[in-house]
Protein backbone atom coordinates (compact mmCIF):
# COMPACT_ATOMS: atom_id res chain seq x y z
CA UNK A 1 0.00 0.00 0.00
CA UNK A 2 1.47 3.47 -0.89
CA UNK A 3 1.05 5.63 2.17
CA UNK A 4 2.87 8.80 1.23
CA UNK A 5 0.41 10.95 -0.66
CA UNK A 6 -2.27 10.64 2.18
CA UNK A 7 -3.06 14.20 4.04
CA UNK A 8 -5.52 15.81 6.05
CA UNK A 9 -6.97 17.54 3.36
CA UNK A 10 -8.33 13.96 1.80
CA UNK A 11 -11.07 13.36 4.69
CA UNK A 12 -14.56 13.68 3.59
CA UNK A 13 -16.53 16.56 4.74
CA UNK A 14 -19.61 14.82 4.44
CA UNK A 15 -21.71 12.42 1.93
CA UNK A 16 -19.68 10.84 -1.07
CA UNK A 17 -20.13 13.52 -3.31
CA UNK A 18 -17.57 15.76 -1.14
CA UNK A 19 -14.94 13.91 -1.61
CA UNK A 20 -13.19 15.46 -4.30
CA UNK A 21 -9.55 15.58 -3.53
CA UNK A 22 -7.79 19.20 -2.94
CA UNK A 23 -4.49 19.26 -3.29
CA UNK A 24 -2.32 20.20 0.13
CA UNK A 25 -1.15 24.13 0.36
CA UNK A 26 2.01 23.76 -2.09
CA UNK A 27 2.05 19.63 -2.55
CA UNK A 28 0.76 17.35 -5.17
CA UNK A 29 -2.95 16.30 -4.69
CA UNK A 30 -4.45 14.18 -1.69
CA UNK A 31 -6.21 11.09 -2.55
CA UNK A 32 -9.11 10.19 -1.32
CA UNK A 33 -8.13 7.13 1.34
CA UNK A 34 -11.51 5.00 0.22
CA UNK A 35 -10.76 5.31 -3.48
CA UNK A 36 -6.85 4.41 -2.98
CA UNK A 37 -7.50 1.45 -0.68
CA UNK A 38 -10.11 0.49 -3.93
CA UNK A 39 -7.72 0.67 -6.31
CA UNK A 40 -4.84 -0.74 -4.34
CA UNK A 41 -7.39 -3.95 -3.99
CA UNK A 42 -8.35 -3.72 -7.37
CA UNK A 43 -4.55 -3.34 -9.05
CA UNK A 44 -3.95 -6.32 -6.30
CA UNK A 45 -6.33 -8.87 -8.25
CA UNK A 46 -5.37 -7.95 -11.58
CA UNK A 47 -1.53 -7.53 -10.97
CA UNK A 48 -0.80 -10.23 -8.33
CA UNK A 49 -4.46 -13.04 -8.79
CA UNK A 50 -4.96 -11.65 -5.76
CA UNK A 51 -8.58 -12.51 -3.86
CA UNK A 52 -10.10 -9.35 -3.12
CA UNK A 53 -12.04 -10.60 -0.04
CA UNK A 54 -8.58 -11.43 1.60
CA UNK A 55 -6.49 -8.07 0.30
CA UNK A 56 -9.10 -5.47 1.01
CA UNK A 57 -9.52 -6.17 4.76
CA UNK A 58 -5.55 -6.01 4.49
CA UNK A 59 -5.18 -2.78 3.06
CA UNK A 60 -8.39 -0.93 5.02
CA UNK A 61 -6.52 -2.27 7.86
CA UNK A 62 -2.72 -0.82 6.98
CA UNK A 63 -4.60 2.15 5.84
CA UNK A 64 -7.02 3.24 8.63
CA UNK A 65 -9.92 3.61 6.60
CA UNK A 66 -12.90 2.48 8.76
CA UNK A 67 -16.45 2.32 9.07
CA UNK A 68 -18.59 4.78 6.20
CA UNK A 69 -15.10 5.16 3.55
CA UNK A 70 -14.24 1.19 4.48
CA UNK A 71 -18.18 0.52 3.70
CA UNK A 72 -17.26 2.72 0.54
CA UNK A 73 -13.99 1.14 -0.31
CA UNK A 74 -15.35 -2.42 -0.20
CA UNK A 75 -18.56 -1.34 -2.63
CA UNK A 76 -16.65 0.30 -4.60
CA UNK A 77 -13.86 -2.76 -4.78
CA UNK A 78 -16.42 -5.67 -4.67
CA UNK A 79 -18.66 -3.63 -8.09
CA UNK A 80 -15.44 -2.72 -9.77
CA UNK A 81 -14.61 -6.06 -10.01
CA UNK A 82 -18.05 -8.04 -10.82
CA UNK A 83 -18.65 -5.40 -13.46
CA UNK A 84 -14.68 -5.48 -15.01
CA UNK A 85 -16.13 -6.95 -18.54
CA UNK A 86 -18.73 -4.40 -18.96
CA UNK A 87 -16.97 -1.72 -17.71
CA UNK A 88 -13.79 -2.23 -20.02
CA UNK A 89 -16.27 -2.48 -22.90
CA UNK A 90 -17.58 0.77 -22.07
CA UNK A 91 -14.36 1.90 -21.64
CA UNK A 92 -13.07 0.74 -24.36
CA UNK A 93 -16.00 2.37 -26.66
CA UNK A 94 -15.48 5.84 -24.75
CA UNK A 95 -11.27 5.88 -25.14
CA UNK A 96 -11.35 4.30 -28.72
CA UNK A 97 -9.11 1.90 -28.42
CA UNK A 98 -9.10 -1.80 -26.63
CA UNK A 99 -8.81 -2.07 -22.82
CA UNK A 100 -5.08 -3.94 -23.66
CA UNK A 101 -3.74 -1.00 -24.75
CA UNK A 102 -4.68 1.04 -21.87
CA UNK A 103 -1.52 1.05 -19.09
CA UNK A 104 -2.58 -1.09 -16.32
CA UNK A 105 -2.51 1.13 -13.73
CA UNK A 106 -4.52 3.68 -15.36
CA UNK A 107 -6.79 0.88 -16.54
CA UNK A 108 -7.76 -0.03 -13.02
CA UNK A 109 -8.65 3.53 -12.18
CA UNK A 110 -10.55 4.04 -15.31
CA UNK A 111 -12.49 0.95 -14.31
CA UNK A 112 -13.37 2.23 -10.87
CA UNK A 113 -14.10 6.11 -12.19
CA UNK A 114 -16.86 4.32 -14.40
CA UNK A 115 -18.38 2.47 -11.95
CA UNK A 116 -18.61 5.27 -9.85
CA UNK A 117 -20.22 6.75 -12.87
CA UNK A 118 -22.93 3.92 -13.60
CA UNK A 119 -23.46 2.11 -10.85
CA UNK A 120 -23.08 4.75 -7.97
CA UNK A 121 -24.57 7.78 -6.23
CA UNK A 122 -21.74 9.30 -6.71
CA UNK A 123 -21.77 13.12 -8.72
CA UNK A 124 -20.24 12.92 -11.93
CA UNK A 125 -17.68 15.17 -10.74
CA UNK A 126 -16.60 14.13 -8.22
CA UNK A 127 -16.18 10.65 -9.31
CA UNK A 128 -13.98 12.48 -12.58
CA UNK A 129 -12.23 14.58 -10.54
CA UNK A 130 -11.16 12.20 -7.84
CA UNK A 131 -10.27 9.39 -10.58
CA UNK A 132 -7.85 11.78 -12.19
CA UNK A 133 -5.96 13.06 -9.31
CA UNK A 134 -5.50 8.87 -8.64
CA UNK A 135 -4.08 8.72 -12.54
CA UNK A 136 -2.04 11.40 -12.04
CA UNK A 137 0.10 10.02 -8.95
CA UNK A 138 -0.03 6.88 -11.25
CA UNK A 139 1.15 8.04 -14.52
CA UNK A 140 1.56 11.79 -14.75
CA UNK A 141 1.18 12.04 -18.28
CA UNK A 142 -2.34 10.21 -18.90
CA UNK A 143 -4.05 12.20 -16.70
CA UNK A 144 -5.58 14.47 -19.48
CA UNK A 145 -6.04 10.64 -21.29
CA UNK A 146 -7.86 9.66 -17.94
CA UNK A 147 -10.26 12.74 -17.90
CA UNK A 148 -10.96 12.68 -21.53
CA UNK A 149 -12.58 9.10 -21.22
CA UNK A 150 -14.38 9.68 -18.06
CA UNK A 151 -16.54 12.89 -19.24
CA UNK A 152 -17.36 10.69 -22.33
CA UNK A 153 -18.42 7.96 -19.73
CA UNK A 154 -20.71 10.16 -18.25
CA UNK A 155 -22.20 11.28 -21.12
CA UNK A 156 -24.77 8.84 -21.07
CA UNK A 157 -26.23 6.15 -18.56
CA UNK A 158 -25.38 2.73 -18.03
CA UNK A 159 -29.22 2.05 -19.99
CA UNK A 160 -27.73 3.73 -22.94
CA UNK A 161 -24.33 2.32 -23.17
CA UNK A 162 -25.70 -1.12 -22.81
CA UNK A 163 -28.15 0.06 -25.57
CA UNK A 164 -25.27 1.71 -27.51
CA UNK A 165 -22.84 -1.60 -27.43
CA UNK A 166 -25.61 -4.11 -26.91
CA UNK A 167 -24.09 -7.31 -29.34
CA UNK A 168 -27.28 -9.07 -31.74
CA UNK A 169 -26.82 -12.54 -30.23
CA UNK A 170 -28.59 -13.05 -27.15
CA UNK A 171 -26.07 -14.96 -25.12
CA UNK A 172 -23.97 -12.36 -25.38
CA UNK A 173 -26.03 -9.67 -25.25
CA UNK A 174 -27.00 -11.05 -21.89
CA UNK A 175 -23.33 -11.29 -20.94
CA UNK A 176 -22.63 -7.75 -21.14
CA UNK A 177 -25.95 -6.19 -19.31
CA UNK A 178 -25.48 -8.59 -16.43
CA UNK A 179 -21.59 -8.49 -16.54
CA UNK A 180 -20.88 -12.60 -16.72
CA UNK A 181 -18.98 -13.93 -19.49
CA UNK A 182 -20.64 -15.56 -22.12
CA UNK A 183 -19.89 -19.32 -21.57
CA UNK A 184 -20.99 -18.58 -17.72
CA UNK A 185 -24.37 -16.76 -19.18
CA UNK A 186 -24.73 -20.51 -21.35
CA UNK A 187 -24.32 -22.45 -18.20
CA UNK A 188 -26.74 -21.23 -16.75
CA UNK A 189 -28.88 -21.32 -19.42
CA UNK A 190 -28.57 -25.33 -20.24
CA UNK A 191 -28.92 -25.63 -16.22
CA UNK A 192 -32.37 -23.41 -16.06
CA UNK A 193 -33.03 -24.29 -19.63
CA UNK A 194 -34.18 -20.69 -20.15
CA UNK A 195 -32.19 -17.76 -20.71
CA UNK A 196 -34.66 -15.48 -19.51
CA UNK A 197 -34.36 -17.16 -15.92
CA UNK A 198 -30.42 -17.36 -15.90
CA UNK A 199 -30.79 -13.76 -16.18
CA UNK A 200 -32.26 -13.42 -12.69
CA UNK A 201 -29.35 -15.38 -11.48
CA UNK A 202 -26.95 -13.63 -13.05
CA UNK A 203 -28.35 -10.56 -11.32
CA UNK A 204 -28.31 -12.57 -8.07
CA UNK A 205 -24.66 -12.59 -8.54
CA UNK A 206 -24.03 -9.24 -8.60
CA UNK A 207 -25.88 -8.63 -5.30
CA UNK A 208 -23.78 -8.77 -1.90
CA UNK A 209 -24.82 -12.07 -0.66
CA UNK A 210 -25.65 -12.48 3.45
CA UNK A 211 -23.49 -14.20 5.94
CA UNK A 212 -25.44 -17.40 7.40
CA UNK A 213 -24.19 -19.14 10.58
CA UNK A 214 -24.77 -23.16 11.35
CA UNK A 215 -25.39 -23.22 14.65
CA UNK A 216 -24.44 -26.68 15.68
CA UNK A 217 -27.32 -28.88 16.54
CA UNK A 218 -27.11 -30.47 20.13
CA UNK A 219 -24.60 -27.22 20.71
CA UNK A 220 -26.65 -24.04 20.63
CA UNK A 221 -29.87 -23.53 19.37
CA UNK A 222 -30.64 -21.80 16.09
CA UNK A 223 -33.36 -19.42 17.85
CA UNK A 224 -31.55 -18.30 20.96
CA UNK A 225 -28.19 -17.90 18.70
CA UNK A 226 -30.66 -15.72 16.13
CA UNK A 227 -31.77 -13.29 19.66
CA UNK A 228 -28.16 -12.93 20.62
CA UNK A 229 -27.33 -11.21 17.36
CA UNK A 230 -28.30 -7.90 16.91
CA UNK A 231 -30.49 -7.70 13.70
CA UNK A 232 -30.19 -11.52 12.89
CA UNK A 233 -32.89 -13.77 11.80
CA UNK A 234 -33.13 -17.57 12.07
CA UNK A 235 -33.00 -19.03 8.09
CA UNK A 236 -35.60 -19.55 5.94
CA UNK A 237 -35.04 -23.28 4.73
CA UNK A 238 -32.12 -25.13 7.06
CA UNK A 239 -33.02 -25.59 10.69
CA UNK A 240 -29.73 -24.55 11.44
CA UNK A 241 -29.14 -21.63 9.86
CA UNK A 242 -28.69 -17.82 11.35
CA UNK A 243 -28.85 -15.08 8.86
CA UNK A 244 -26.90 -12.15 10.02
CA UNK A 245 -27.45 -8.31 9.18
CA UNK A 246 -24.84 -7.36 7.99
CA UNK A 247 -21.22 -5.72 9.13
CA UNK A 248 -19.09 -7.15 11.91
CA UNK A 249 -16.68 -10.06 11.38
CA UNK A 250 -18.38 -12.89 12.76
CA UNK A 251 -15.54 -14.35 13.68
CA UNK A 252 -15.82 -12.09 16.93
CA UNK A 253 -18.96 -13.80 17.40
CA UNK A 254 -18.44 -15.72 20.95
CA UNK A 255 -20.64 -19.01 19.52
CA UNK A 256 -18.78 -18.95 16.48
CA UNK A 257 -15.01 -18.68 18.63
CA UNK A 258 -15.94 -21.27 20.91
CA UNK A 259 -16.78 -23.71 18.26
CA UNK A 260 -20.72 -23.83 18.53
CA UNK A 261 -21.41 -22.28 15.34
CA UNK A 262 -19.47 -21.60 11.75
CA UNK A 263 -19.97 -19.40 9.04
CA UNK A 264 -22.23 -21.50 6.31
CA UNK A 265 -24.36 -20.99 3.43
CA UNK A 266 -27.55 -22.48 4.01
CA UNK A 267 -27.62 -24.07 1.09
CA UNK A 268 -24.60 -25.89 2.07
CA UNK A 269 -26.08 -26.78 5.21
CA UNK A 270 -29.25 -28.06 3.55
CA UNK A 271 -27.15 -30.69 1.09
CA UNK A 272 -25.22 -32.31 4.20
CA UNK A 273 -27.96 -32.14 6.17
CA UNK A 274 -29.88 -34.23 3.14
CA UNK A 275 -27.32 -36.64 3.68
CA UNK A 276 -27.37 -36.77 7.39
CA UNK A 277 -31.38 -37.81 7.48
CA UNK A 278 -31.82 -39.55 4.31
CA UNK A 279 -32.85 -43.34 5.68
CA UNK A 280 -30.54 -45.94 5.82
CA UNK A 281 -31.26 -49.95 7.12
CA UNK A 282 -28.47 -51.00 9.45
CA UNK A 283 -25.23 -49.67 10.70
CA UNK A 284 -25.39 -45.96 10.61
CA UNK A 285 -22.35 -44.95 12.76
CA UNK A 286 -19.64 -44.61 10.25
CA UNK A 287 -19.67 -41.39 7.98
CA UNK A 288 -16.67 -40.26 5.85
CA UNK A 289 -16.20 -36.97 3.85
CA UNK A 290 -14.15 -37.31 1.45
CA UNK A 291 -13.01 -33.45 0.54
CA UNK A 292 -13.55 -32.05 3.72
CA UNK A 293 -10.96 -28.74 3.52
CA UNK A 294 -12.01 -25.75 4.99
CA UNK A 295 -14.47 -27.51 7.25
CA UNK A 296 -17.74 -26.55 6.89
CA UNK A 297 -19.71 -29.40 5.80
CA UNK A 298 -17.63 -31.74 8.36
CA UNK A 299 -18.43 -29.36 10.95
CA UNK A 300 -22.26 -29.76 10.70
CA UNK A 301 -21.84 -33.47 10.01
CA UNK A 302 -19.58 -33.85 12.74
CA UNK A 303 -22.44 -32.26 15.21
CA UNK A 304 -24.91 -34.33 13.96
CA UNK A 305 -22.67 -37.12 14.37
CA UNK A 306 -22.39 -36.30 17.79
CA UNK A 307 -26.00 -36.37 18.66
CA UNK A 308 -26.03 -39.81 16.72
CA UNK A 309 -23.27 -41.74 18.40
CA UNK A 310 -21.75 -41.79 15.07
CA UNK A 311 -18.14 -40.45 13.61
CA UNK A 312 -16.79 -39.05 10.55
CA UNK A 313 -13.77 -39.33 9.01
CA UNK A 314 -12.76 -36.31 7.40
CA UNK A 315 -10.28 -36.46 4.18
CA UNK A 316 -8.60 -33.40 2.42
CA UNK A 317 -5.30 -33.46 0.69
CA UNK A 318 -4.10 -30.20 0.85
CA UNK A 319 -1.99 -30.06 4.39
CA UNK A 320 -2.87 -26.63 5.41
CA UNK A 321 -7.00 -27.39 4.64
CA UNK A 322 -6.39 -30.19 6.38
CA UNK A 323 -5.37 -28.23 9.30
CA UNK A 324 -7.87 -26.39 8.90
CA UNK A 325 -10.39 -29.21 9.23
CA UNK A 326 -8.86 -30.20 12.40
CA UNK A 327 -9.83 -26.79 13.80
CA UNK A 328 -12.98 -26.36 12.49
CA UNK A 329 -14.00 -29.85 14.31
CA UNK A 330 -12.02 -29.48 17.57
CA UNK A 331 -14.54 -31.38 19.92
CA UNK A 332 -16.59 -33.41 17.66
CA UNK A 333 -16.31 -36.68 16.77
CA UNK A 334 -14.23 -36.33 13.73
CA UNK A 335 -10.89 -37.83 12.98
CA UNK A 336 -9.23 -35.80 10.22
CA UNK A 337 -6.64 -37.47 7.55
CA UNK A 338 -4.55 -35.40 5.32
CA UNK A 339 -4.94 -38.08 1.76
CA UNK A 340 -6.11 -37.93 -1.32
CA UNK A 341 -9.64 -39.34 -1.17
CA UNK A 342 -9.03 -41.23 -4.73
CA UNK A 343 -6.85 -43.74 -2.27
CA UNK A 344 -10.07 -45.60 -1.47
CA UNK A 345 -9.01 -49.39 -0.42
CA UNK A 346 -5.55 -48.80 -0.70
CA UNK A 347 -5.47 -46.03 2.46
CA UNK A 348 -5.52 -48.26 5.85
CA UNK A 349 -7.84 -45.33 6.81
CA UNK A 350 -9.88 -45.56 3.71
CA UNK A 351 -11.25 -49.33 3.47
CA UNK A 352 -13.29 -50.21 0.80
CA UNK A 353 -17.29 -50.64 1.70
CA UNK A 354 -15.87 -49.39 5.33
CA UNK A 355 -18.14 -46.34 5.46
CA UNK A 356 -22.62 -45.84 5.98
CA UNK A 357 -22.61 -42.55 4.18
CA UNK A 358 -20.22 -40.79 2.11
CA UNK A 359 -19.87 -36.77 1.38
CA UNK A 360 -17.96 -35.91 -1.89
CA UNK A 361 -17.93 -32.41 -2.21
CA UNK A 362 -15.70 -32.07 -5.09
CA UNK A 363 -13.52 -29.36 -5.99
CA UNK A 364 -15.54 -27.34 -9.13
CA UNK A 365 -15.15 -24.01 -10.65
CA UNK A 366 -17.53 -22.52 -8.06
CA UNK A 367 -19.95 -21.01 -10.55
CA UNK A 368 -22.39 -21.33 -7.64
CA UNK A 369 -20.78 -18.84 -5.69
CA UNK A 370 -19.97 -15.50 -8.02
CA UNK A 371 -21.15 -13.76 -5.47
CA UNK A 372 -19.32 -14.17 -2.91
CA UNK A 373 -15.52 -13.82 -5.20
CA UNK A 374 -16.15 -10.67 -7.13
CA UNK A 375 -13.36 -11.41 -9.61
CA UNK A 376 -13.66 -15.35 -9.84
CA UNK A 377 -16.45 -15.12 -12.86
CA UNK A 378 -13.49 -13.21 -14.71
CA UNK A 379 -10.64 -15.29 -14.12
CA UNK A 380 -12.56 -19.04 -14.56
CA UNK A 381 -11.92 -20.50 -17.98
CA UNK A 382 -13.72 -23.23 -20.32
CA UNK A 383 -10.65 -24.93 -20.23
CA UNK A 384 -10.58 -25.30 -16.47
CA UNK A 385 -13.44 -27.73 -16.25
CA UNK A 386 -12.27 -30.96 -17.92
CA UNK A 387 -9.47 -31.44 -14.94
CA UNK A 388 -12.06 -30.67 -12.52
CA UNK A 389 -14.49 -33.26 -14.00
CA UNK A 390 -12.17 -36.05 -14.61
CA UNK A 391 -11.49 -35.45 -11.12
CA UNK A 392 -15.38 -34.96 -9.72
CA UNK A 393 -15.20 -38.53 -12.03
CA UNK A 394 -12.52 -40.08 -9.90
CA UNK A 395 -13.62 -39.22 -6.62
CA UNK A 396 -17.39 -39.98 -6.91
CA UNK A 397 -16.28 -43.80 -8.02
CA UNK A 398 -13.61 -43.90 -4.78
CA UNK A 399 -16.73 -42.58 -2.74
CA UNK A 400 -18.85 -45.75 -4.78
CA UNK A 401 -16.12 -47.71 -3.52
CA UNK A 402 -15.78 -46.61 0.18
CA UNK A 403 -19.51 -46.92 1.01
CA UNK A 404 -21.07 -50.04 1.93
CA UNK A 405 -24.32 -51.88 0.57
CA UNK A 406 -27.20 -50.50 1.24
CA UNK A 407 -25.17 -46.96 1.84
CA UNK A 408 -25.49 -43.56 0.58
CA UNK A 409 -23.56 -41.10 -1.19
CA UNK A 410 -24.14 -37.48 -1.46
CA UNK A 411 -22.59 -35.92 -4.57
CA UNK A 412 -22.32 -32.16 -3.74
CA UNK A 413 -20.82 -29.41 -5.86
CA UNK A 414 -20.91 -25.49 -5.72
CA UNK A 415 -21.60 -24.76 -9.67
CA UNK A 416 -24.84 -26.00 -11.52
CA UNK A 417 -22.87 -26.25 -15.02
CA UNK A 418 -24.10 -29.75 -16.02
CA UNK A 419 -21.00 -31.40 -16.47
CA UNK A 420 -19.97 -30.53 -13.45
CA UNK A 421 -23.50 -31.79 -11.92
CA UNK A 422 -25.66 -34.63 -13.80
CA UNK A 423 -22.96 -35.32 -16.35
CA UNK A 424 -20.16 -36.16 -13.70
CA UNK A 425 -22.61 -38.07 -11.79
CA UNK A 426 -24.08 -40.44 -14.98
CA UNK A 427 -19.96 -40.45 -15.95
CA UNK A 428 -19.01 -42.03 -12.93
CA UNK A 429 -21.61 -44.30 -12.04
CA UNK A 430 -21.49 -45.74 -15.86
CA UNK A 431 -17.79 -46.85 -15.23
CA UNK A 432 -18.11 -48.23 -11.68
CA UNK A 433 -17.09 -51.87 -10.84
CA UNK A 434 -19.96 -50.91 -7.81
CA UNK A 435 -23.67 -50.53 -7.96
CA UNK A 436 -25.61 -47.54 -7.42
CA UNK A 437 -28.87 -45.75 -7.78
CA UNK A 438 -29.84 -42.06 -7.79
CA UNK A 439 -32.16 -41.39 -5.02
CA UNK A 440 -34.81 -38.52 -5.10
CA UNK A 441 -33.06 -36.09 -3.03
CA UNK A 442 -35.95 -33.66 -3.08
CA UNK A 443 -37.90 -35.38 0.45
CA UNK A 444 -34.52 -34.93 2.62
CA UNK A 445 -35.05 -31.01 2.52
CA UNK A 446 -37.01 -29.47 3.69
CA UNK A 447 -40.87 -28.94 2.67
CA UNK A 448 -41.10 -25.14 2.34
CA UNK A 449 -38.11 -25.15 0.10
CA UNK A 450 -39.66 -23.85 -3.69
CA UNK A 451 -39.02 -24.91 -7.77
CA UNK A 452 -36.81 -28.18 -6.54
CA UNK A 453 -37.65 -29.56 -9.67
CA UNK A 454 -38.50 -32.36 -10.88
CA UNK A 455 -36.17 -34.80 -9.27
CA UNK A 456 -33.61 -37.09 -8.61
CA UNK A 457 -31.07 -34.49 -8.22
CA UNK A 458 -31.54 -30.71 -6.49
CA UNK A 459 -30.10 -27.73 -8.09
CA UNK A 460 -30.01 -24.47 -5.67
CA UNK A 461 -30.02 -21.36 -6.83
CA UNK A 462 -29.40 -17.93 -5.33
CA UNK A 463 -32.39 -16.42 -7.35
CA UNK A 464 -34.89 -18.82 -6.28
CA UNK A 465 -33.50 -20.13 -2.53
CA UNK A 466 -31.48 -16.97 -1.66
CA UNK A 467 -28.35 -19.84 -1.13
CA UNK A 468 -25.47 -20.87 -3.23
CA UNK A 469 -26.49 -22.45 -6.34
CA UNK A 470 -24.97 -25.98 -4.78
CA UNK A 471 -26.35 -29.56 -6.52
CA UNK A 472 -27.20 -32.78 -4.63
CA UNK A 473 -27.48 -35.96 -5.62
CA UNK A 474 -27.50 -39.07 -3.92
CA UNK A 475 -26.86 -42.36 -4.76
CA UNK A 476 -27.17 -45.56 -2.67
CA UNK A 477 -24.70 -48.70 -3.16
CA UNK A 478 -27.16 -51.58 -4.68
CA UNK A 479 -24.54 -54.32 -4.39
C1 LIG B 1 -15.44 -27.80 -2.50
S1 LIG B 1 -14.10 -27.98 -1.43
C2 LIG B 1 -14.85 -28.80 -0.05
C3 LIG B 1 -15.54 -27.85 0.89
C4 LIG B 1 -15.82 -28.50 2.23
N1 LIG B 1 -16.56 -29.72 2.10
C5 LIG B 1 -16.56 -27.56 3.16
O1 LIG B 1 -17.77 -27.67 3.27
O2 LIG B 1 -15.91 -26.72 3.78
C6 LIG B 1 -13.21 -29.30 -2.16
C7 LIG B 1 -12.00 -29.72 -1.35
O3 LIG B 1 -11.50 -30.93 -1.92
C8 LIG B 1 -10.10 -30.93 -1.78
N2 LIG B 1 -9.57 -31.96 -2.71
C9 LIG B 1 -9.19 -31.81 -3.99
N3 LIG B 1 -8.75 -32.98 -4.48
C10 LIG B 1 -8.86 -33.88 -3.50
C11 LIG B 1 -8.53 -35.25 -3.39
N4 LIG B 1 -8.04 -35.94 -4.44
N5 LIG B 1 -8.75 -35.87 -2.22
C12 LIG B 1 -9.26 -35.19 -1.15
N6 LIG B 1 -9.54 -33.87 -1.19
C13 LIG B 1 -9.37 -33.24 -2.36
C14 LIG B 1 -9.71 -29.52 -2.09
O4 LIG B 1 -8.42 -29.24 -1.58
C15 LIG B 1 -10.84 -28.76 -1.38
O5 LIG B 1 -10.44 -28.44 -0.07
Amino acid sequence: MRSARRGPGARPAGGRDDRLARPPRGGRPALDPAREAAYEAVAAVHRDDAYANLVLPRILRESGVTGRDAAFATELTYGTLRQTGTLDAIVAAAADRPMERIDPPVRDALRLGAYQLLHLRVGAHAAVATTVDLVRSLVPGAAGFANAVLRRVAETDRTAWLARLAPADPVDRAALTHAHPAWIVRAFADALGSLEEAELALDADNLAPPVHLCAHPGLIDTADLAASLRGASVGRYSPYAVVLSGGGDPAAIAAVRDGRAHVQDEGSQLVANALATAPLDGRDDTWLDLCAGPGGKAGLLGALALQRGAHVTAVEVAHHRAALVASATTGLPVYTINADGRDVGRDRDLPAGGFDRVLVDAPCTGLGALRRRPEARWRRQPSDLPPLTRLQRELLQAAFRAVRPGGLVAYVTCSPHQAETSVSVTEAARRSDVEVDLVDARPYLPGSLPEVGTGPTVQLWPHRHGTDAMFLALLRRTA
